[in-house]
């Protein structure tokens, strides 16, 4: 076939008659095949034959091969594409047909028909110099329905019909200009929803022509945009030099990955993160120890030890901010306010507080991420934390330490070991970054209900201070000084609407709680706060009680007494004042009272037992 430099295509050739898509030179096209000739060119020529020459076959566009092979032949389009039939698949169903795949390689002209029977056999002439054999680079696509199809096949033949290189560029150069503004457009869109971006790829792979033309450099451009923002915000987040290498390693490759690819995503949000995280931000100490007695005295009353030494604690670190000290670890029964404590210390502080949870924490990649080789892999709760509060000085409180499990997994107390380390917490190595983040200018504090359960060597590195659970008195001052305050305030209600007397606090806290701390009473006042916000609401009518015993410090008090009542013709008397009628309307029957007499039932049904 060679000759002169340039291959050649036998001068004859079968032809196949398609009316449905354009075999361009060097695309791939797939063909249904069902018609009487174009049957028998593939069934007598294509699988019979042995040769490479046999599996040249020139396809005709533009011409549809009649039903009947005794129907006489169309006029036949002039210009048609040699091509090799590179895979022949043959089915029965719904009806026989052949499905061919062809690889264009030339245009040719038809100069005369040789044959019409079994299949068209015509004289061909070669148009295009065929310098080699070239595997093609894409796959055609049949030919589209609708508008756009029909635009197409238009726009193919027409290409297809421009023998010499200017005409052909002619052609194609408006449309090419009109695919790409089109796609510009569908572009800009692309952000607005999930489905457009579906639409966009879809046309990425159209059945255009050129097989290096797609989205892919606009793409590029986008992707440029999007990683040069990306590139910028590294650059910007001051990170130390080894996590910013890591980033740029990590961006070159997202770079050269293409966005389908499931890695993409993984890299792409790994590096969110990294630029996410506070490096080098941090909020500005502003200790003054005066205010932060006030502030730790107006926020908490009683806890004077406590108190004492957070003062000290803070006033040493006022002196020594490189201060390595212990990790100050509050021990006592729930609702006793260490959490508040914590709180208090990161306000006196102006710095960020962030509560991380232990309880139950029995995997050290809670603490220390996954490593990013593990599907849905993240970093743990410490740069989470971090993320979250997004500056590097945060105050950490670490909930329940003596709560934390451990499993095959890893033990997280060796974890936080690390992390409370200050030998080592300057380059504390989370699994899922895998670069070191600085924790030294985090202030942790712990809390737990027991020392008993908290492993040895972490309770070697904190100093214990012991929050003992609350008097009766030291309960009810706190619940009027804070309790109720903070419920009324969260409840929309006021001192003027709502009132709790120091004697319905006392009967709460004896018998509808039994408790250390005072979160059960906390809680019974925010059940009082909405059934009067119910009322208040309604503007349902308070009715005086009518049983108030002379014994009921409530009427001692003086002061015209209401129980919720219903009457919706008239606002509410204000304020709505809370007795012990009110309260079993509200919180039901007193809970341990019930006990309480139950235990002492006891004694008398020994006594009548033994007699
Ligand atoms: N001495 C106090 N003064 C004022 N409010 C207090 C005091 N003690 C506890 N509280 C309040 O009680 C509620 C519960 O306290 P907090 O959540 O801090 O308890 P905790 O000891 O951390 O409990 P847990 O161990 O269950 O986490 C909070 O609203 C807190 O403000």
């Amino acid at each position: 076939m060679d000759s002169g430099g340039g291959i050649q295509i036998p001068s004859r050739l079968p032809l196949l008659l398609t009316h449905e898509g354009v075999l361009l030179p060097g695309s791939t096209v797939r063909f249904s095949v069902d018609s009487p000739r174009n049957m028998h060119l593939v069934s007598q020529r294509l699988l019979k034959g042995t040769s490479l020459k046999s599996t040249i076959i020139g396809v005709i566009p533009n011409t549809r091969d009649p039903e009947n092979d005794t129907d006489d032949l169309p006029t036949l389009h002039k210009i048609g594409t040699a091509g090799i039939a590179v895979q022949v698949v043959g089915s029965n169903w719904p009806k026989p047909h052949y499905t061919l795949l062809i690889t264009g390689l030339c245009r040719f002209s038809v100069s005369g028909l040789l044959k019409e029977r079994p299949f068209v056999l015509a004289e061909v002439q070669q148009l295009d110099k065929l310098e080699q054999y070239t595997t093609p680079a894409t796959e055609g696509v049949p030919a589209e329905e609708g508008e756009l199809g029909e635009l197409s096949h238009k726009f193919y033949q027409a290409v297809l019909d421009a023998v010499t290189l200017e005409e052909r560029f002619k052609k194609a150069l408006p449309m090419l200009t009109r695919q790409i503004e089109g796609l510009k457009l569908i572009k800009k869109t692309r952000k607005i929803g999930p489905d457009n971006e579906k639409r966009v790829t879809n046309i990425c792979i159209s059945p255009f022509p050129f097989n290096n033309f797609n989205l892919d450099e606009e793409d590029e451009d986008e992707d440029g945009d999007d990683t040069a923002a990306l590139e910028r915000k590294v650059h910007g987040a001051k990170m130390s030099e080894a996590a910013l290498r890591v980033c740029l390693k990590e961006l070159k490759r997202l770079k050269k990955m293409p966005q389908s690819m499931p890695e993409y995503a993984l890299t792409r949000n790994y590096l969110d993160l990294m630029v996410e995280l506070p490096w080098s931000k941090s909020t500005k100490d502003c200790l003054d120890i005066r205010a932060a007695r006030t502030l730790l005295d107006n926020d908490h009353y009683a806890m004077d030890k406590l108190k004492r030494r957070v003062l000290e604690y803070l006033a040493v670190r006022q002196l020594k901010t490189s201060l390595k000290g212990p990790i100050l670890c509050f021990v006592g029964p729930p609702g006793v306010g260490k959490t508040s404590v914590g709180r208090s210390i990161a306000r006196t502080l102006g710095r960020e507080f962030h509560r991380i949870a232990l309880g139950g924490v029995c995997d050290q990649s809670d603490i220390r991420g996954h490593r990013r080789t593990y599907v849905g892999s993240m970093p743990g709760r410490i740069i989470n934390g971090l993320k979250t509060v997004a500056v590097n000085n945060p105050v950490f409180l670490l909930d329940e330490v003596d709560k934390l499990g451990k499993s095959l997994q890893g033990d997280p107390a060796a974890a936080l070991l690390e992390v409370l380390d200050p030998e080592q917490n300057h380059s504390f190595t989370d699994h899922y970054l895998n670069v070191a983040f600085d924790l030294s200018q985090v202030l942790f504090i712990a809390t737990a209900n027991t020392t008993a359960t908290i492993p040895p060597a972490l309770l070697d590195r904190m100093e214990v201070l012991q929050v003992p659970g609350y008097t009766q008195e030291e309960k009810v001052e706190i619940a009027h000084r804070h309790l109720i305050p903070n419920q009324l305030e969260q409840h929309g209600l006021t001192p003027q609407q709502l009132h709790i007397p120091q004697d319905t606090t006392q009967h709460i806290i004896s018998s509808y709680t039994r408790e250390a701390g005072v979160r059960s009473l906390e809680r019974k006042f925010g059940a009082i706060c909405r059934a009067v916000a119910v009322k208040v609401a309604e503007g349902h009518r308070v009715t005086k009680t009518e049983a108030s015993s002379p014994e009921d410090p409530t009427q001692q008090e003086g002061k015209s007494r209401s129980s919720v009542s219903v009457d919706k013709a008239v606002p509410p008397e204000l304020p709505i004042v809370i007795d012990h009628v009110a309260l079993k309307d509200i919180l039901g029957p007193p809970l341990f009272e019930m006990e309480v007499s139950r235990t002492n039932r006891g004694p008398q049904l020994q006594k009548a037992v033994h007699n």
